[in-house]
């Protein structure tokens, strides 16, 4: 039984099954769906629906004049087909009488025929031999008719089949599946009947019978259909009863029922009730590179704080997406490497050519992401361990205290009649901005302050990173969500996953910019950009990882937003490292040189004697350059910046330093071992001494 259940499915799930399946179901579906065709056609021809259809889309992009010609074409088609139908009527019976004098006619001619012929021949039966003849004649033709009636009629089935088969095949009626696989049906431009279509196909019962029941074919619930950027740009109100809701949670069918893909469909609900606002992309269109940034291409460009916008990359529409930082926070978060640190980095470069705004970058990560900034920003903190958080919580904490000072000169200031505008003109305010990148990092540290008393016992301060309220820097970056906006010091984060364990809720929520590229899940878009834009159709969990990288979905103010709309998607410039070094040198180049602190790296245990060893490998010595070049490679962070004079300096102790060999200073493999000797017994004899 179960070898029989075995072959079943091999010759079910075969190649070739499918195959005749395929063909099969296309055929059938290209002769049915043809005949859907031509009757539809049958039907039109005879009727107004074309005319009707014509008119509402005409009143649908608003021309009216070609709504009243329609109208016009509709009335005098109608006119004309009554006027046909009442000239038939009164001829049928005029044609009965007329066919019957006809055949009376043919018989007299016959009989008088007859007559002629019987009188010359004296024979009366003469008189209806060219009757029988004809009746003979009519007769031969029945004949043949009867004969040639099957072939015939097989010959028209076959080219009414063929015909209905052609019609299907151009109007695709198969189902994709079945088609085959080079057909470029997903090069269909939108059109409105497309749209009313996807929409009516889409298996919602209410939006299926509200289209049905539209007589101007539902072209009526569709906006004018505009160009916009790469795509199309349309408003559809739903009919009564049909929530926008449904209609966006269909997304991937909406897409494909018009030939798209769901990436290239973007929904959102204007201000306008029972509506739904469609972007459709040109197939393939958002595949394609959007350029590189105007801060590469223009040398010259400039940015100022206040007034300026950052040109962060395109929408949609093909237009330049520009954002206002001034005294706003920001938060970019992502799925890993998507594009954060580059949007993220984009933003801080084009706002560096801005020469009065300072900057404190931290990069939780550390590989050289931010290293251009060495110069331009007054801290640089590159890597991943605690000690990397505590030092990014420090700086965000001086920021704090930075935040406090200006406040309370602000006070005074305006105290003393200042204005705003003069105050935050003032040197004493030049804008700040803190820049986290992988914040998540800081959210997720275990990092606390650790005192140990006299009495040895170990005492624990807050700590530094965490998600709770007593971490150190998520409290610091409270404070300056709360406050520190309207004296120009922000904060930006990147980070990865807005999840509640990598970034808390209250920390989300004080941004003003809200930015995501692609994430996980619609819980995580919340997270990112806030409940509202996503219920208003913001999808980053939409987009598609790995090829949408750069993209965003941007929530909050500082970008231009048409009104009630929730979120723009942007697709930003990309600045690789190279140019963004460039970049950078342009904006140093304009301001005063800025000494970057780097906090120290944490002092490395390193055993000298051992690495001299390491490097001398097998060599009995080696030159002092060749051992120096060979620790750098061995240890760069340690040894990176040492002369022959640090070398010699660092082994003399240990009776190890360089001698002259042959006239060149060099590194004995003797001596490094007797100086290993020598200092293991140095250590147990220490030992010995504190035993006793
Ligand atoms: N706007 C963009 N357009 C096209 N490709 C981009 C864009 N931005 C980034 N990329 C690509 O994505 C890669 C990763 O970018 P980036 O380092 O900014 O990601 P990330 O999200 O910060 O990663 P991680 O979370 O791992 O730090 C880049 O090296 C680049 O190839």
């Amino acid at each position: 039984m179960r070898r029989v259940v075995r072959r079943v499915r091999t010759v079910a799930m075969h190649d070739r099954t499918r195959k005749i399946l395929g063909a099969t179901v296309r055929h059938t579906a290209y002769v049915w769906g043809g005949a859907g065709v031509v009757t539809k056609r049958a039907w039109e021809g005879r009727t107004v629906a074309v005319h009707h259809r014509m008119r509402a889309l005409s009143l649908a992009t608003g021309d009216t004049v070609a709504a009243a010609e329609w109208q016009d074409k509709a009335d005098s088609f109608r006119r004309e087909r009554h006027q046909r139908r009442m000239d038939l009527i009164a001829r049928t019976p005029q044609a009965v009488k007329s066919a019957a004098i006809g055949v009376a006619g043919v018989e007299g001619a016959l009989l008088l025929l007859g007559a002629c012929m019987a009188i010359h021949d004296h024979q009366l039966y003469d008189v209806v031999v060219p009757t029988r003849a004809a009746m003979d004649a009519i007769r031969a033709v029945c004949w043949f008719v009867g004969i040639a009636w099957g072939p015939t009629l097989a010959l028209t089935l076959f080219a009414g089949l063929s015909h209905l088969w052609r019609a299907g095949q151009k109007h695709e009626t198969a189902p994709a599946w079945a088609r085959p696989a080079s057909g470029t049906a997903t090069d269909v431009p939108i059109t409105p009947s497309i749209v009313v279509t996807a929409l009516r196909d889409l298996g919602i019962a209410q939006l299926k019978n509200g289209i049905k029941e539209m007589a101007d074919g539902a072209a009526g619930m569709l906006g004018p259909i505009t160009l916009a950027g790469c795509g199309v740009e349309v408003d559809v109100t739903l009919p009564s009863g049909v929530s926008t809701e449904e209609v966006l949670n269909k997304r991937r069918k909406l897409a494909e029922n018009m030939n798209r893909h769901e990436h290239e469909l973007h929904m959102v609900i204007p201000p306008t009730p029972r509506t739904v606002r469609m972007w459709i992309a040109d197939c393939g269109a958002l595949d394609e590179p959007i350029g590189p940034s105007p801060l590469v291409l223009d040398a010259d460009m400039t940015a100022d704080y206040k007034s300026g916008r950052a040109p962060w990359g395109q929408d949609l529409r093909g237009e330049t997406a520009l954002i206002s930082l001034f005294q706003r926070h920001m938060l970019v978060t992502g799925l890993s490497n998507q594009g954060k640190t580059a949007s993220l980095r984009a933003l801080a470069l084009w706002l560096a050519l801005d020469p009065r705004v300072k900057f404190r970058v931290a990069d939780l990560k550390g590989v050289g992401d931010w290293g251009m900034f060495k110069g331009l920003a007054e801290v640089l903190i590159e890597g991943p361990t605690d000690e990397h958080v505590m030092e990014a919580t420090h700086m965000v904490e001086e920021g704090v205290e930075e935040m406090q000072r200006r406040g309370e000169l602000m006070r005074e200031l305006s105290a003393k009649g200042w204005s705003q505008d003069r105050i935050l003109a003032d040197p004493r305010f030049a804008p700040l901005v803190l820049i986290v990148d992988e914040a998540q990092v800081a959210y997720g540290s275990g990092a606390r302050e650790t005192h140990v008393a006299e009495s040895g016992a170990v005492k624990y301060g807050a700590p530094y990173g965490g998600q709770k309220q007593t971490s150190r820097y998520f409290q610091a970056i409270k404070k300056i969500h709360d406050q520190g906006r309207a004296v120009s010091v922000t904060t930006w984060e990147g980070t990865q996953d807005p999840t509640d364990q990598n970034l808390p809720a209250r920390s989300r929520a004080g941004n003003h910019i809200r930015a995501s590229l692609v994430v996980g899940t619609e819980s995580q878009a919340k997270m990112a950009l806030g409940d509202a834009p996503v219920d208003a159709g913001a999808a980053p969990h939409k987009l598609r990882q790995g090829l949408d990288k750069g993209t965003l979905v941007v929530a909050g103010d500082g970008i231009k937003l048409a009104p009630g709309q929730p979120s723009i998607t942007v697709r930003t410039h990309f600045i690789d490292i190279d140019p963004a070094k460039e970049i950078a040198e342009r904006a140093k180049a304009r301001r005063a040189g800025v000494e970057t602190r780097s906090p120290q790296e944490p002092e490395q245990e390193v055993d000298h004697l051992a690495d001299v060893l390491t490097v001398l490998g097998e060599a009995d010595r080696l030159r002092s350059p060749d051992m120096l070049h060979g620790l750098k490679n061995l240890n760069s962070v340690v040894y990176g910046e040492w002369t022959f004079e640090v070398l010699t300096q660092a082994l003399k102790p240990l009776g190890a330093e360089p001698r002259k060999y042959n006239g060149n200073p060099s590194i004995s493999r003797a001596r490094v071992l007797a100086a290993i000797e020598r200092r293991a017994e140095e250590a147990e004899e220490a030992t010995e001494f504190d035993t006793e």
